[in-house]
């Protein structure tokens, strides 16, 4: 059987002395939507930093296709096709929209957007304003046409839909669903239960860095989740 897209075995990680997470172990196939829920300050975002390269695990082996990626930095991981918007969505302020998707682009062209721009359309609207004038809503779906455009084979979207109003949370649902459908791999941190629903194979709850439930998508998984999301 070929190898999972990622797969994270017996990791443990956080920061200095300070062990966020514990003993993570769990897999994301080519075509596959996994999503992770779980309270705030339960290591959510440190996972994805430790699967983007930005913190080191402190025990356990991190691999995308079968290669060990633990020490590779997170430019060397973009390079090998994982890209990563990050929960304070790294938007420049000063650039505009249109300088924000194309820079890091060789060609610089927004070709590549065509789909986004009909799902967001608002985005193509503004593409000669500056981003810092954005609301923060507006900025998260910015970063997320900037990031499902980057062409990875594994996408890592932190909580994409914070101040996303629900008809723009079903545009990138259906986004998410259409990276999945053409091979790639997602993980999404997630509270939001619509996005979930939407667009998820599967979730995974964290709860005190340890995952404590996983589920597939279905009619129970709702009532599952808000059990596990209860103080
Ligand atoms: N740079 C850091 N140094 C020390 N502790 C940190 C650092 N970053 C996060 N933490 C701590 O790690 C724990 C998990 O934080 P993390 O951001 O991963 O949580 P989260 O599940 O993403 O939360 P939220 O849902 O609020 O975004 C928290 O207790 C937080 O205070």
């Amino acid at each position: 059987m070929s190898e999972p897209l990622l797969k994270l075995d017996r990791i443990s990680a956080g920061y200095g002395d300070l062990t966020v997470l514990r003993d993570i172990s769990l897999t994301v196939a080519a075509g596959e939507v996994l999503c992770i829920s779980g309270r705030n300050g339960v290591g959510k975002t440190t996972l994805m930093r430790l699967i983007s390269g930005a913190l080191p695990p402190q025990s356990g082996t991190i691999a995308m296709n079968g290669q060990d990626i633990a020490p590779l930095e997170p430019h060397a991981r973009q390079h090998i096709g994982l890209s990563y918007a990050p929960q304070d969505s790294v938007t420049f302020a000063p650039l505009t929209l249109r300088e924000n998707l194309s820079l890091h682009h060789k060609d610089h062209s927004l070709d590549r957007y065509q789909g986004l721009f009909r799902r967001f359309p608002r985005i193509e609207e503004r593409l000669g304003q500056v981003a810092g004038t954005l609301s923060g809503g507006e900025r998260k779906i910015l970063a997320f046409c900037r990031v499902m455009a980057e062409g990875g084979s594994l996408l890592c979207l932190d909580e994409p839909t914070e101040g996303v109003q629900p008809e723009n949370i079903t545009h990138m649902a259906e986004e998410i669903r259409a990276a999945a459908e053409a091979g790639r791999g997602l993980v999404v941190v997630e509270q939001n239960l619509s996005l979930i629903e939407q667009a998820a194979d599967r979730v995974i709850v964290i709860d005190h860095g340890e995952i404590v439930h996983q589920t597939r998508n279905g009619p129970e998984m709702r009532a599952e989740i808000l059990e596990k999301l209860k103080v």
